[in-house]
């Protein structure tokens, strides 16, 4: 029996995630990058990957199996195959005809920073979000989780996530979101009972929903916390090397955890939601929610793809994480 099987047979709730843009993601390890110049990469590195499809391979790697959906395209298939198949993850991607996108990551080495170059994707029809609607109806019952990430692909309302949103809770199942600009701002707007149950947008994605900067801890708690008034019940804002804020009407935590090594930054927020999911799914309180989010993401941090190190060494950085809970209220004078 797998570490996948053993955690599912401990009556956990099912996982689900949503991809409706997943990337092949084309990393270029450089030591220095300088725009205009001639750049001698040290190597590349490609992996099937887009925000849901990143969440269930840390999910894998932790050991519980996922189901993943969304909307892939047929002619370059075989890295999503072989992830698949590699973590025990149950494939129910709709095929479309047509290429999915690969993005360019430019990982430089100096400054441990990525630049990314997102392409636009795939045209998505309705016919295909039929099919995808028909999957979740299947996967998707009461007590699942499912997690909705990443951009919409041309072609698809700018409110398919609301419409989903909605959708999903009305089955009695739990909604993570993770995406951002007019989509998330989209589902945002629904009534409480249509809101998702978590989101996780990082500084830049809520201040842009708030329209205003958002540059120490106070101003990003009032922003979390006006969604929580708005009915979402946990507000994840995470603020890279600044670890991240976990807002509920309850509870404010700050928790964050020096990484030792940084290689690539790529998918750090997809490995928190990942654990933040995992502590979900075992019904974990707040601060398990909180410690599993963090050592997740800073153990993604030392590897290029959307993977973790051996379950053993996330635990026992998830017990490293630094909480600060109650939040202090030097944490919040601006
Ligand atoms: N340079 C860093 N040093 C320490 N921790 C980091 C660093 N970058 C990311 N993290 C950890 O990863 C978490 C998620 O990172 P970030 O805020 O960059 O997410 P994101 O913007 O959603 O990322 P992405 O969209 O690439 O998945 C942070 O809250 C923090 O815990
Ligand atoms: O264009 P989107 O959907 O917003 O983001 C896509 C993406 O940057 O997200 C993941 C990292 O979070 C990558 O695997 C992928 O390339």
């Amino acid at each position: 029996m797998t570490a996948g099987m053993q955690r599912q047979a401990a009556e956990q709730a099912p996982v689900v995630t949503v991809t409706l843009n997943p990337a092949i993601d084309q990393t270029v390890i450089i030591d220095r990058l300088t725009p205009g110049a001639v750049h001698r990469a040290r190597r590349v590195e490609r992996n099937a990957g887009g925000k849901g499809v990143n969440v269930a391979s840390c999910l894998a790697d932790w050991g519980l199996a996922a189901t993943v959906t969304g909307v892939l395209g047929q002619d370059n298939t075989a890295s999503f195959d072989a992830l698949f198949a590699a973590g025990g993850i149950t494939d129910r991607f709709i095929r479309v005809p047509g290429a999915t996108r690969v993005n360019i990551k430019l990982a430089d080495l100096d400054s441990a920073d990525t630049t990314d170059i997102n392409l636009p994707g795939l045209d998505v029809d309705t016919g295909a979000i039929g099919r995808l609607m028909a999957v979740l109806d299947d996967v998707a019952g009461t007590g699942a989780i499912v997690v909705l990430a990443g951009s919409l692909p041309a072609g698809v309302d700018t409110d398919l996530y609301r419409v989903l949103t909605g959708y999903l809770r009305g089955r009695g199942a739990r909604v993570v979101l993770d995406t951002s600009g007019p989509p998330l701002a989209a589902a945002l707007d629904a009534p409480p009972e249509a809101m998702p149950d978590c989101v996780k947008p990082n500084r830049a994605e809520l201040a842009d929903w708030a329209g205003r900067p958002l540059d120490d801890d106070a101003a990003v708690v009032e922003a979390a916390r006006a969604l929580v008034r708005r009915g979402i019940g946990l507000v994840v804002v995470s603020m890279g090397a600044d670890g991240a804020l976990f807002v509920t009407a309850e509870d404010v935590i700050h928790a964050a955890l020096p990484p030792e090594r940084v290689l690539s930054t790529v998918g750090a927020g997809d490995a928190m939601v990942a654990g933040i999911v995992a502590a979900m799914a075992e019904g974990g309180a707040i601060e398990d929610l909180a410690r599993r989010g963090v050592a997740f993401a800073t153990a993604k941090l030392a590897l290029v793809g959307p993977h973790l190190p051996p379950a053993p060494r996330v635990a026992a950085l998830a017990a490293q994480v630094m909480l600060d809970h109650p939040l202090s209220p030097a944490r919040l004078q601006a």
